[in-house]
Order: structure tokens, then C-alpha cells, then sequence
């Protein structure tokens, strides 16, 4: 994570399309100070729990899939976590390493109860198969195991999915300088901290070492509270609603540069107040406010990794 963090100020340092507002930071900080809004982990009842490794099974699949819903208007991540969780309620095997390996595009449909193709679906079945044949190559097939040997560090747990799953290397090159972001590595990390709240499969020493997951809504958040600010054409194509390449340029700023504010923020809330704070607590905070603000326009990169 220590790359994550440096990598994206290095980028935010050199940003042109997104820019960091100190003033912007400072008054968000400002807001929250005497009482960070405690966002629930799981807060919309959505996800599959039963204190044990299927539910880090479950887990490491839902984080497998755990990106670009916007394609589809009707589409959210609310689906994709209730579609998985009520698949394996029905079927304890479901998410089988050697059934991972096999499913298909209509079987993934059929699981989640969607009526259509979902967005990059053969790149969400290709995904599963990778996850499958690797976690019984190395974990015998138990993502649970894939926790145990990351010695309760988040750190370790990022470098090992990283390492054995090459779908979660999610890294950029910007300017020619490589820039890690590791959304659904670091998501899973803290969703299984969120979920088993801190204990068990979910106890991890350094929790503060994860960053935010810079997604599509994120930036969106920070934009409206005044912390980025973009330049005009930028704001013009996300108003648009025109696509944004993935690894472009403006794509990467935006995704580093809600990473490192959110960083600066961090900073500024523990001097200010002397309570650490956690990136994961901040990020969720983010997270909830932004997909209850209907109004909010994020921007659209067709990408694997959010
Ligand atoms: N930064 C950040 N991004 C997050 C999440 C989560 C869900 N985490 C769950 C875990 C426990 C909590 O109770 C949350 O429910 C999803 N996303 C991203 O949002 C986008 C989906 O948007 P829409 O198309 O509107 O559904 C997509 O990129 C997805 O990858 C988060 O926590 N942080």
C-alpha cells in the first residue's frame, strides 16, 4: 500500500485535468471533525454472513466481480451482492473452486437474476475461472486459506492476491511512472474486516495501511464537496456522459488524486482532532453518501478493476 500511496501523489503532483483544493479539503475537514460520520459495514442488510470461511469464500468472489455496473442503468452493485448471496443460500457449493472454473455467462446471469448479458460479462466469467483454477492450484481451492497464510497483515493479504491473481493488478502507467491504485485487492481486505468486524478471518494489525478504493463514485463525492476540481473540458465529458479510456490520462488523475485527497484528509483529521482515522471508515462514509445522492455524475472508463 506503501506504493498505492506514493504512486498516486506522485500523480497528483503532475495532475492537469484534476486538481487536489487544500481550501477544499480544509472545510470538508472542518464538517466532520467532531463527529466522522460512522458508515455500517453492510449497512444495506445486502451481504452474505455467517462468521465462517464460506462467507470469505463468498467474499473474494463478490470482490472478483466487484466492478463496472454503470453500463447498465438498472444495474448496481446491490445486485451483484444479494444476486451471490442468495445463490449460495440456495447452494453451498456454488462458489466451488472447480465450479468457479466451469460457469458460464448464462449460468453467472441465471445465479444473479439478470435478464441480460451483464457489462464485460465474458471478462466477469474469464475473471471467476482465473480465481477458480488458481485457488485450487494453490489454496486448495479455498480463499479462506488464500486469508490464513497473509499472517493477519492487510499488506501481506494485498500482495498475495495480487501476486496469484493477475485480474486484481490493477496499475496503470501514467506519464511513464507505474501507478498502483489496487481497488478490488484493498476492497476485499476491508470488507473482510468489515464483515467479521475486526476479528477472525477479518483481523488484520495494519487495517491503517489501506487507502480508498478509487472507483467511479468517489471522485464523483469529492468533486461535490469541493476537494477536486476539474478542469472544464474534463467536466464537460463527464457531464456528456462520454467515456473516458481506461489508462488514459484524465482516467488516471481522477483515480489518484481521490486516493491521495482523501490521504491529505486523513492527515489533517488526526491533527486536528489527535483520533486516528482510517482510510476504510472514510472511504465508506464517501461510498454511502454517494450512491444515495441520485444527482451525482460520475465518470464512465469501461475497466475490470472498479
Ligand atoms: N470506494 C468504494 N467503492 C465501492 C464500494 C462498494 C461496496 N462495498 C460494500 C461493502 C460493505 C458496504 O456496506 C458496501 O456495500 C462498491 N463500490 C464500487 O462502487 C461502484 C458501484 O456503484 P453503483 O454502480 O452505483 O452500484 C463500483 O465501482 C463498485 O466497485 C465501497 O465500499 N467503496
Amino acid at each position: 500500500m506503501d506504493d498505492v500511496r506514493a504512486s498516486s501523489a506522485w500523480v497528483a503532483a503532475r495532475s492537469a485535468h484534476v486538481v487536489v483544493d487544500p481550501s477544499g479539503i480544509e472545510k470538508a475537514v472542518e464538517e466532520i471533525q467532531d463527529s466522522i460520520p460512522k458508515v455500517k459495514w453492510d449497512f444495506e442488510g445486502i451481504h452474505y454472513f455467517d462468521n465462517g470461511p464460506l462467507t470469505v469464500q463468498y467474499l473474494f468472489v463478490l470482490d472478483t466481480l466487484n466492478f463496472c455496473f454503470w453500463p447498465d442503468k438498472d444495474l448496481s452493485y446491490d445486485h451483484l451482492a444479494l444476486g451471490l448471496k442468495e445463490a449460495l443460500q440456495n447452494d453451498k457449493s456454488v462458489f466451488d473452486a472447480d465450479r468457479l472454473q466451469k460457469i458460464t455467462g448464462p449460468h453467472l446471469r441465471k445465479l444473479l437474476k439478470w435478464p441480460r448479458p451483464l457489462p464485460l460479462e465474458n471478462e466477469r466469467v474469464r475473471l471467476l475461472h482465473e480465481v477458480g483454477l488458481e485457488l485450487e492450484r494453490s489454496f486448495e481451492g479455498k480463499a479462506s486459506k488464500l486469508v490464513e497464510s497473509c499472517g493477519k497483515s492487510a499488506a501481506n493479504l494485498v500482495a498475495l492476491v495480487t501476486r496469484h491473481f493477475p485480474g486484481f493488478r490493477d496499475h496503470s502507467v501514467y506519464k511513464g511512472h507505474q501507478v498502483f491504485l489496487y481497488k478490488r485487492a484493498q476492497i476485499f481486505a476491508a470488507d473482510l474486516w468489515g464483515a467479521f468486524e475486526g476479528q477472525g478471518y477479518g483481523e488484520f494489525n495494519d487495517i491503517s495501511s489501506i487507502t480508498i478504493f478509487a472507483d467511479y463514485i468517489v471522485p464523483a463525492v469529492l468533486r461535490q464537496l469541493g476537494v477536486l476540481r476539474y478542469s472544464s473540458d474534463l467536466a464537460s465529458i463527464i457531464e456528456a456522459n462520454r467515456e473516458i479510456g481506461s489508462g488514459s490520462e484524465e482516467e488516471v488523475e481522477l483515480r489518484a488524486c481521490s486516493i491521495y485527497a482523501v490521504e491529505k484528509m486523513r492527515e489533517l483529521l488526526s491533527k486536528k482532532s489527535g483520533n486516528q482515522v482510517l482510510s476504510v471508515e472514510l472511504d465508506l462514509w464517501l461510498w454511502s453518501f454517494g450512491i444515495q445522492c441520485q444527482s451525482l455524475q460520475h465518470h464512465r472508463t469501461l475497466s475490470i478493476y472498479y
